[in-house]
């Protein structure tokens, strides 16, 4: 821990100190924005309470490493600033996190612009994506109602599970998702029809942005992997449940999660999230993982104990003024394998992680079933819909339903820090 976490700090911009605001000077995450409607150039933003810290303005303000860092940061995606690795963002971090402390405003203040005023865009140019599944809650559940004779696979104790995603369909949060058409077979036909989806699902994931990439051929250890993270943003892995039961054996997902991911503006930083490391721990019974996989430092503090949520709100709603309503809450914490665990699976091939690039958590569900970050766990595969306040009901996603998530991080002796949200809302399909 540095001065960074000190839950004294406090700043001159005043909605940075608001009890249980998002973004104190605790966290400090990064964005790429603009003034919104704006032909303003995209560039590299950190939010502080209500406001974002300009980085291309900054950049003159500030010296050395921090000044490189700001000027990495200042283009269109966080690429550049990613590929420089986990100390140059950590000196940025740093210096503004002095610059925006204390009573009195800093020149930092000319940098300054309200996030109200803001939009925002895929924070970095994601060359290839690749979605985990490490709940091993999720996949026992959501296993059960795919393969009721083997809900949990045998490989799943051993192997982080994975598939590689699609990066062109990635957007960010305010994504419109038109309800993708897909093959499905319904139970008992014979052949299987091209319709639109008839459930449509969310899953409560976190997105894990690579920093410093590795060359190819050349796999990450455990103890280093997490110097190859950037940090961590929410992630929507809308899922076209219908499709994918008929489609996923035996490659895996395809058609049923290409079609959007939609992921929050803002990535924290891993080391905005220090303060809320806990042991990684293995339940009575379950296998050593392979030494590739396992390490005392690791074990000593691998896991993050980020809450995750997940809110609704139809169409209805909206137009009655019903604020959204929370259906699904978890936590990381419960996740079977770790990010550093992703990273070091990942490239024990020699497979190259790219500075961009995105790894998907998986869906994030706890150990009760209210804790699920999915409908198609929450509904039992759709047999009990969820009643939502005001009556009505879902057991997949209808038209112009939103769906937000949340995150956030707190503990005794440290100041919370949130993710901001994502939002996605749904779309009628195309007209055949
Ligand atoms: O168990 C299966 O066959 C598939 C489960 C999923 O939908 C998994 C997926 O996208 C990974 C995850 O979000 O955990
Ligand atoms: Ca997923
Ligand atoms: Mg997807």
């Amino acid at each position: 821990m540095n001065e960074t976490h000190d839950p004294a700090r406090h700043s001159w911009v005043p909605s940075a100190n608001t009890p249980g605001h998002d973004f104190p000077i605790q966290n400090l995450p990064f964005a790429v924005f603009r003034r919104a409607g704006s032909a303003e150039a995209w560039r590299g933003g950190v939010a502080i309470g209500d406001e974002i810290v300009d980085l291309a303005a900054a950049a003159g303000l500030l010296d050395g490493l921090a000044a490189e860092a700001a000027r990495a940061a200042s283009g269109d995606s966080l690429n550049a600033l990613m590929a420089k690795g986990q100390f140059s963002a950590s000196a940025l971090r740093l210096a503004l996190s002095r610059a925006l402390a204390g009573d009195s405003p800093t020149a930092l203040s000319r940098c300054l612009v309200p996030q109200r005023d803001a939009e925002y865009h895929v924070p970095a140019r994601i060359g290839d994506y690749t979605d985990f599944y490490t709940s091993v809650h999720h996949a026992t559940r959501v296993g059960a109602l795919f393969r009721p004779d083997a809900p949990l696979l045998p490989n799943y104790k051993w192997v982080p599970i994975g598939y590689h995603g699609r990066s062109s369909s990635i957007g960010v949060s305010g994504q419109q998702v038109r309800r993708p058409h897909g093959q499905t077979m319904a139970p008992g036909a014979t052949a299987p029809v091209l319709a639109p989806s008839a459930r449509l699902d969310y899953e409560l994931e976190l997105g894990v942005f690579i920093g410093a990439g590795n060359p190819l051929g050349e796999p990450v250890a455990l103890d280093a992997a997490e110097s190859h993270v950037f940090g961590l943003c929410l992630l929507n892995d809308w899922s076209a449940r219908d499709v994918q039961g008929w489609e996923y054996q035996p490659l895996g997902p395809f058609l049923a999660k290409n079609f959007a991911t939609t992921i929050s503006p803002w990535i924290v930083t891993l080391e905005a999230l220090e303060p809320f490391r806990l042991p990684w721990t293995r339940a009575e019974g379950d296998p050593q993982p392979l030494p590739y996989l396992d390490s005392a430092g690791h074990r000593q503090r691998a896991a993050i104990d980020i809450q995750v949520t997940a809110a609704l709100q139809t169409a209805a709603m909206r137009g009655k003024g019903d604020a959204a309503a929370a259906v699904s809450r978890s936590s990381f914490r419960h996740a079977y394998w770790s990010v550093a665990q992703m990273v070091a699976h990942h490239t024990v091939n020699g497979c190259n992680l790219q500075p961009g690039d995105l790894l998907g958590t998986g869906t994030q569900s706890g150990p009760d079933e209210s804790e699920s970050g999915s409908l198609i766990e929450l509904t039992r595969g759709g047999k009990q819909p969820v009643v939502l306040p005001g009556g009505e009901s879902r057991t997949f996603l209808q038209d112009g339903d939103t769906v937000t998530f949340t995150a956030w991080c707190e503990r005794d002796g440290a100041r919370r820090i949130g993710f901001g949200r994502v939002e996605g809302t749904v779309l009628p399909a195309h007209p055949a």
